[in-house]
C-alpha cells in the first residue's frame, strides 16, 4: 500500500521552526485510570507554560474521540489504533516545534511504547497519573464507574478491561498526596529542563 508514496523533501526542518521559538519541542504523555487526573493536571500544566510563553497543544478525549477517532470503539484493537494517530498526530506538531500535552488512559504497555517509537524516545516524557481505582470510582467524575459496575459500559478500564500500569515512566503523581498544584510545579520544573536547554 505504502511504494508508490515518495515523501516530498521539503527545505524547511523541524530545527529551523522550533528555532523561532524560545523552547524546544515535547510530548508530555499523561496516562491513568479515567478519573485519575490527566485532564486536570494537563490543563493546569498547559496554562502554566503558555504564561511562560511557550506554544502548547492539548490532545485528550473531548477533541479526539469526537473528531479524528470518532469512528474508534473501546476495544482493544480500537484503543491501540486510538494511541496510534494520537502519536502520529503529536509527531507531526513536534514537528511544528509544540509542546504537546497528550491525556488519554492509554491502558497498554505496548501502545504506550508505539507512542515513544513514533514520536521519538527522547521527545516523550510519559507522565503516569497514578490514582488507586478506588479514588476513581470515589470521583465519578462522569458517572461512568456507577454505569459500568451496573453492567451498562462493556469495557471499562479497571472495572471490566485492564490498566497496565507503567513499569518506569519519566514521572509518577500520587494524586491523593499531590494537589494539582504540586503536581504543576514537579512538572513544570522537569519540563523546563528539558524545553530550555
Ligand atoms: N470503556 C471505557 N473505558 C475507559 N474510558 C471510557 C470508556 N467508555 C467511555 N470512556 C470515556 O472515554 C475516555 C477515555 O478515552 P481514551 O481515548 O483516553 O481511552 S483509550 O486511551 O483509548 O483507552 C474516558 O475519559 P477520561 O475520564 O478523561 O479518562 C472516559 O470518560
Ligand atoms: N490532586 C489532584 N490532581 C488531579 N485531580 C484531582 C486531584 N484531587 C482531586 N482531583 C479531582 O479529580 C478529578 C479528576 O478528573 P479528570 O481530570 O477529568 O480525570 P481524567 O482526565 O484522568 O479522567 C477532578 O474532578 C479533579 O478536580
Amino acid at each position: 500500500m505504502q511504494e508508490n508514496i515518495i515523501p516530498h523533501n521539503f527545505n524547511t526542518t523541524p530545527e529551523q521552526r522550533s528555532g523561532l521559538k524560545n523552547h524546544k519541542p515535547l510530548l508530555l504523555w499523561f496516562t491513568g485510570l479515567s478519573g485519575s487526573g490527566k485532564s486536570t493536571i494537563a490543563n493546569a500544566v498547559e496554562m502554566a507554560l503558555v504564561k511562560e510563553g511557550v506554544h502548547t497543544y492539548t490532545l485528550d478525549g473531548d477533541n479526539v474521540r469526537k473528531g479524528l477517532n470518532s469512528n474508534l470503539s473501546f476495544s482493544p484493537e480500537d484503543r491501540s489504533e486510538n494511541i496510534r494517530r494520537i502519536a502520529e498526530v503529536s509527531s507531526l506538531m513536534l514537528d511544528a516545534g509544540l509542546v504537546v500535552l497528550a491525556a488519554f488512559v492509554s491502558p497498554y504497555a505496548r501502545d504506550r511504547e508505539q507512542v515513544k517509537q513514533i514520536a521519538g524516545y527522547s521527545n516523550v516524557m510519559e507522565i503516569f497519573v497514578n490514582t488507586p481505582i478506588d479514588e476513581c470510582e470515589r470521583r465519578d467524575v462522569k458517572g461512568l464507574y456507577a454505569k459500568a459496575r451496573a453492567g451498562e459500559i462493556q469495557n471499562f478500564t479497571g472495572v471490566n478491561a485492564p490498566y497496565e500500569a507503567p513499569v518506569a515512566p519519566d514521572l509518577q503523581i500520587d494524586t491523593v498526596n499531590t494537589s494539582v498544584e504540586e503536581a504543576v510545579a514537579i512538572i513544570i520544573a522537569l519540563v523546563n529542563k528539558k524545553i530550555k536547554q
